[in-house]
């Protein structure tokens, strides 16, 4: 069991205390809470158009149909090959299509030059209290994995934010394993047993890495296989950091930063921890179940959070999440993703007094989404093509949020967003709606014989443009007094219900605080299978918890109205 936050008071009290104690005691606690900041701003979207591929050029690929009208605009005009060309008035001369980005990336861009105008401002914005979303989006093939990862020798925008992150908080970082983050907003004090059992975990899991590193090279003196960019676990060399990374962050003396990383991805409608070495003898990875925190924040159940107490083994556990994500060859991508992969970075702003208090947890998410595939030019067939069905449909979901959040925007009537329909979504629903800043890189291939493709991504974007989501920062006090939130969590983490002296305590707000539970998202299949009667028990409580987010959404969307006449 988790030691309590309470615990840990314990030593400091010396006399008898009751729940009135208890009542001054949180006053006093009370006294200064955490602020927030709301603001709302159109989803960020970025274009990034990739370089020929020899191959592609000797075959004819390049017709001039992707043009960049800089700073942020595209012209895409259709080749006689493509779908829409065939569709179209022969008679009447060749339009180009015209769409408009928050910035595009021509094919000569460098990976810097693509971090600092996308996703630098919003590391700083993590840093600094808030939360924040960066996906990419894309056909098969289109360069989202170089953008999102890169080569080794050429980093891209996940190693990046590592790198600027721990740049920022070099000498103030909290390597203590007291403090863990838990669920979605939370975090628990670790027992000493705990602590040790982290470090062992830690330990165990750069050994997989340094035996999967030692089987790949004996792998490689033995083939032939060009170097990937998955090969290596060294942190490469991220060119011109320390001065130019550098924010100015607003701090105090005793202030420091717990990094704490997790790796997961969603294949085939099943999310599985990549930090979780594949159970011996089993086929199956396991599966995590998507949940909701009291306050309608979704998290991964049971994902492995490992503290990073620097660049490298921040880079290290992303490496080795990278060897256990699901890739394979197509026919259009050697190295294709078959799963959406979401990289988080928490970070917990501590004061370090006598007793640590946290002041405020952020978060980085990142996201490599799975490139959507028309199935007849991959030529998939069996685990291919089921894995293109699940890839194909979660990223159809997006766009029909990404659309049914526009159109309720724009009739300031409310429209069902339907973010449950896949995992994805209901994974990412939180920044929709009002958890953090969101950016979109799109990625295109100007190939001729993907034109069709490259023309629903660019439609998409058009729409993802115009949604507008709101924000709500945590300012964190310089000095702070523990907020409401974290008395809350005093309460909460001490299950037993126990007064400081370890008395049983009768208060109102308690028994309301632990009552509430998390809510498990997914009906775990098996216990579906087993009874019908279970099922539709099952299928009531989850209606409950519907008409309960119904109540949180509203709430969520009068928040977006209010935000958007502002706008
Ligand atoms: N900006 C770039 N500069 C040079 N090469 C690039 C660039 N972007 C992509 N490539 C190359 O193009 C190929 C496809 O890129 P990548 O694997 O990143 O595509 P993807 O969109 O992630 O595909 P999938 O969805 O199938 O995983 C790779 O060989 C990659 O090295």
């Amino acid at each position: 069991m988790m030691e309590s936050c309470f615990h840990n008071k314990l030593e400091s009290v010396e006399r008898e205390m009751n729940v009135d104690d208890l009542r001054k005691d949180l006053s006093s606690e009370f006294h200064s809470q955490e602020s927030y900041v709301e603001e709302s701003e159109h989803l960020q979207v970025y274009l990034r158009i990739r370089p020929f591929t020899s191959a592609e050029s000797e075959n004819g690929e390049s017709q001039d149909c992707v043009s960049i009208e800089p700073p942020d605009t595209v012209l895409l005009r259709a080749p006689r090959t493509s779908l829409s060309a065939r569709l179209s008035d022969k008679s009447a001369p060749q339009t180009a299509q015209r769409f408009q980005f928050s910035q595009v990336f021509g094919p000569e861009t460098s990976q810097r030059e693509m971090f600092d105008g996308t996703v630098r401002s919003l590391v700083k914005e993590v840093l600094e209290g808030g939360n924040s979303l960066v996906f990419t989006y894309g056909v098969t093939n289109a360069g989202k994995t170089f953008t999102f990862l890169g080569p080794e020798a050429n980093a891209g925008i996940l190693p990046r934010s590592l790198n600027v992150i721990f740049n920022n908080v070099e000498g103030r970082v909290y390597n203590q394993m007291t403090i863990k983050p838990q669920r979605c907003r939370e975090f628990t004090r670790l027992t000493k047993d705990q602590q040790s059992q982290e470090a062992t975990s830690k330990r165990n899991l750069f050994r997989l890495l340094k035996e999967g590193d030692n089987q790949t090279s004996s792998i490689s003196q033995t083939s032939s296989t060009s170097k990937t960019t998955l090969e290596g676990s060294a942190l490469s060399d991220v060119e011109g950091t320390v001065t130019e990374d550098s924010f100015s962050l607003v701090v105090d003396a005793h202030t420091k930063f717990s990094v704490w990383v997790s790796f997961c991805e969603i294949y085939n409608e099943n999310i599985h921890d990549l930090l979780e070495p594949i159970p011996n003898g089993a086929l199956k990875r396991t599966t995590l179940r998507l949940s909701q925190d009291v306050k309608g924040n979704s998290f991964v159940k049971d994902l492995k959070w490992v503290q990073a107490n620097n660049a490298e083994e921040a880079y290290k556990v992303m490496m080795l999440g990278k060897k256990n994500q699901s890739f394979a060859s197509t026919k259009l991508n050697l190295l294709s993703s078959r799963s959406h992969s979401i990289f988080s970075v928490r970070i917990l702003r501590i004061e370090d007094a006598r007793i640590p208090r946290v002041n405020s947890i952020s978060e980085l998410t990142l996201c490599d989404l799975a490139g959507s595939e028309r199935c007849a030019k991959t030529q998939n067939k069996g685990e291919r093509l089921k894995e293109a069905g699940n890839i194909n449909t979660s990223l159809m979901t997006l766009g029909k949020c990404i659309n049914a959040l526009r159109q309720s925007q724009q009739s300031k009537l409310p429209q069902h967003v339907p973010f449950r329909e896949s995992k994805l979504t209901h994974y990412l629903q939180g920044f929709f709606c009002g958890r953090g800043k969101a950016c979109m890189v799109v990625n295109v291939n100007q190939c001729a014989s993907l034109y069709d493709e490259t023309l629903n991504v660019l439609k998409f974007s058009a729409v993802a443009q115009k949604v507008v989501v709101l924000t709500t920062k945590t300012v964190p006090h310089l000095a702070a007094k523990r907020s409401a939130r974290e008395l809350s969590m005093i309460i909460n983490n001490n299950a037993d219900g126990k007064n400081l002296l370890g008395q049983r305590r009768r208060s109102s707000l308690v028994g309301w605080e632990t009552s509430l539970e998390d809510v498990d998202e997914d009906v775990d299949r098996e216990e579906e299978e087993e009874s019908t009667t279970e099922d539709s028990v099952m299928e009531e409580t989850m209606q409950e918890v519907e008409d309960d987010k119904f109540l949180i959404d509203k709430d969520a969307y009068e928040n977006q109205l209010l935000s958007l006449s502002r706008y």
